[in-house]
C-alpha cells in the first residue's frame, strides 16, 4: 500500500512549494505529480481551447476574473491523470499529487481509483489577497485565475489536514503534513 498525499488549492496558494518541500524534507523516496506538468503534455494548440481548457477574462470585472472552461479534451486528461496516479501507488510508489480540483467528481474519482492506498488529502489555503500578489508576482500566471477558483476549489471537498500558507513556510507546512502521515 503506498501513501499518497493529494495537495489541492488554488493557483498560487503554495502547492507546488510544498510538494517540494515534502520531497525534500521526507524519510524515503516520493514522487512529484503535478497538474501543470500534464497540462504542459497537451498539444500547444491546447493551450487556450473549449475542447480542453479555456481561459476567459470576465469583462469590466474589477479586479480581474479568469473563469476556466473544462471541456471533454480536459475532463479525459484530468481523468488520465487520476488514474496515472494511481498506476505509480500500485507500483508502491509513495507520491505527492499538486492539483486543483475544479469539478464536483474529481475527490471521489480520487477515491474510487485509490480506494487500497493511504490517501491523504490536503487543503492548501492562503488569503484571495495573499494569491492574487503572488500572481501578481510571479508574472507567468494569469491575472485573476486564484480569484475565480477560489469559491469554487474547496466547495464541497473533505479534507485530512489542512496548511495556510500565509502562516506556515513550506518547510514547516510539509513537517507537518510527512508527520501526520508517516513518511
Ligand atoms: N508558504 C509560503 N509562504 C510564502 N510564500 C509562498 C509560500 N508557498 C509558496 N509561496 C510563493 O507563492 C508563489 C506560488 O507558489 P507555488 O508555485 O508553490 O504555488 P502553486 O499553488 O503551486 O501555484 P500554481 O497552481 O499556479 O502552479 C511562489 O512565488 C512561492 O514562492
Amino acid at each position: 500500500m503506498a501513501k499518497v498525499v493529494i495537495l489541492n488549492g488554488t493557483s498560487s496558494s503554495g502547492k507546488t512549494s510544498l510538494a517540494r518541500a515534502i520531497q525534500r524534507l521526507a524519510n524515503g523516496p516520493v514522487l512529484r505529480v503535478s497538474m501543470d506538468d500534464f497540462l504542459e503534455m497537451m498539444p500547444p494548440r491546447f493551450a487556450n481551447d473549449d475542447e480542453a481548457f479555456s481561459f476567459r477574462l470576465i469583462p469590466d470585472a474589477t479586479p480581474a476574473v479568469v473563469e476556466i472552461g473544462t471541456g471533454s479534451y480536459g475532463e479525459a486528461l484530468m481523468r488520465g491523470m487520476r488514474t496515472s496516479v494511481a498506476a505509480l501507488a500500485d507500483e508502491g510508489l509513495d507520491l505527492v499529487v499538486d492539483d486543483v480540483m475544479l469539478e464536483a467528481g474529481d475527490q471521489a474519482h480520487y477515491r474510487d481509483v485509490l480506494g487500497e492506498h493511504h490517501v491523504t488529502f490536503v487543503a492548501v489555503r492562503c488569503a484571495l489577497e495573499t494569491a492574487e500578489q503572488r500572481e501578481r508576482d510571479r508574472g507567468d500566471r494569469k491575472i485573476g485565475m486564484a480569484r475565480w477558483q477560489f469559491t469554487r476549489v474547496h466547495a464541497g471537498r473533505d479534507y485530512d489536514l489542512e496548511v495556510s500558507t500565509d502562516e506556515v513556510s513550506p518547510d514547516e507546512g510539509a513537517r507537518v503534513i510527512l508527520g501526520a502521515v508517516g513518511m
